[in-house]
C-alpha cells in the first residue's frame, strides 16, 4: 500500500524574452509524471543531465511550484495545502543534496545544523534535544565532539553523513536523495551508498535516488525510472530496466556503462553501435527544441503502448 501518489506532475518555466520581457516560451522540465511511494523501498530516477531528475525531487519536496498535478500524502491532497496542513508532510519527507558541502550553513555548528528540525518539527525539551543529537550523530557513525565543529572542519563524505544525519532527525518516510554522492570520490561513495541501505533497512526508509549513474541506481534501488526530457519512458523493477530494456534511450544509457570483461566485447560493440544508429536516427527525424520524449520511436510497438500509455493525453 503507497503512502504517497505523485499525479501528472508538471513543472513548467516560463521563459521570458523581447522588449516587454513577457513570456516567449517554456522549458518542460517535467512534464506530466505519475510514481507511487511505498514504505521501505528505493526508487531510483535516472536520466542524462537537464532531464528534470531534480526538479522533480525539488517539486515534491516544495522547494519549486507545481504547474499542474497533484501529490497525495496519508490520503490527504497536499499540492496546495497551507503548511499547517502540510506540517506531516515537511516532517516525513526529507532531501539530502549532491553537494553537501554548500546544504550545511556553514556559520553553525553541527549541533545547530542537525537541531534545526528537530525544533521545527519534534519540539523537546533541551535535554531530550541534546540526547536525540548525540544518537543521530553515533548512527551516522560520527564522533559525539563533531557536535561541536563547523561545516568546513570535515571531509565531503563526512559532510555528506551529517547531512544525512539532519535529514533522518524526524524519523521521515522517504528520503529524496539528489546525486548524494556523485561529489565523492569512488572508496567514499560505496561507504555512503552502504551505510544509507543499513540505515533504510534499520529504519523502513523509502529513498527517491536521484541520479545519472545506473551503476549506483543499480545498487541502491529495487524499481527504477528513466526519465528522458521531463517524461518517464520506462519504468519498472531493477530486473525489467537491466536485463530486458525495452526503450531505445533505456538502451542506449545502459550500452554506455563501462565493461571491461573481454568476454562478449565484440558483440557489445556491434549492439552499442546499433543502439546509437537507432537513437541518432530518431533523434534527427524528431528532435527539434521542444522535442519531446513521445517524439522517439520506442524499439517494439507492444511497448511503444505501454511506454507511453501512463501519458494520459500525450497523444
Ligand atoms: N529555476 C529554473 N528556472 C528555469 N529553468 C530551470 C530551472 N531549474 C531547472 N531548469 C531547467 O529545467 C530543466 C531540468 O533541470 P534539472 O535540474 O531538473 O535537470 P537534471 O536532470 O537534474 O540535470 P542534472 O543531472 O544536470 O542535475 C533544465 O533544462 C534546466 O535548465
Amino acid at each position: 500500500m503507497s503512502f504517497m501518489q505523485i499525479h501528472n506532475l508538471k513543472v513548467h518555466y516560463p521563459v521570458r524574452g523581447g522588449i516587454l520581457n513577457s513570456v516567449v516560451d517554456y522549458i518542460y522540465a517535467v512534464d506530466g509524471i505519475s510514481m507511487e511511494f511505498e514504505k521501505g523501498k528505493a526508487y531510483g530516477l535516472v536520466g542524462e543531465s537537464g532531464c528534470g531528475k531534480s526538479t522533480t525531487g525539488k517539486v515534491i519536496i516544495g522547494l519549486e511550484k507545481i504547474t499542474a498535478g497533484r501529490i497525495c500524502y496519508e490520503g490527504v491532497d497536499v499540492t496546495n495545502s497551507n503548511n499547517h496542513r502540510k506540517s506531516a508532510f515537511n516532517r516525513d519527507i526529507q532531501m539530502i543534496f549532491q553537494d553537501a558541502h554548500s546544504s550545511l550553513n556553514p556559520r553553525k555548528r553541527v549541533q545547530d545544523i542537525i537541531a534545526e528540525p528537530i525544533r521545527n518539527f519534534l519540539k523537546l525539551t533541551p535535554k531530550e534535544e541534546k540526547r536525540k543529537i548525540h544518537e543521530l550523530l553515533e548512527i551516522v557513525g560520527m564522533p559525539e565532539d563533531a557536535k561541536y565543529k563547523y561545516p568546513h572542519e570535515f571531509s565531503g563524505g563526512q559532510k555528506q553523513r551529517i547531512g544525512i544525519a539532519r535529514a533522518i532527525a524526524t524519523n521521515p518516510k522517504l528520503i529524496i536523495a539528489d546525486e548524494p554522492v556523485s561529489a565523492l570520490d569512488l572508496s567514499v561513495q560505496a561507504q555512503v551508498l552502504n551505510f544509507m541501505k543499513e540505515i533504510q533497512r534499520e529504519y523502513g526508509l523509502s529513498y527517491l535516488f536521484i541520479s545519472h549513474d545506473l551503476g549506483v541506481v543499480q545498487h541502491m534501488c529495487e524499481h527504477i525510472s528513466i526519465m528522458y526530457k521531463g517524461r518517464f519512458v520506462e519504468t519498472g523493477s531493477k530486473y525489467d530496466i537491466y536485463k530486458n530494456p525495452q526503450h531505445i534511450y533505456t538502451k542506449r544509457l545502459l550500452s554506455a556503462i563501462p565493461n571491461t570483461s573481454p568476454i562478449g566485447r565484440d558483440e557489445r560493440k556491434k549492439e552499442r553501435i546499433l543502439v546509437e544508429k537507432h537513437y541518432q536516427e530518431n533523434v534527427r527525424k524528431y528532435f527539434d527544441r521542444q522535442a519531446r520524449v513521445f517524439d522517439l520511436v520506442p524499439v517494439s510497438k507492444t511497448h511503444f503502448v505501454a511506454a507511453t500509455s501512463s501519458m494520459k493525453g500525450g497523444f
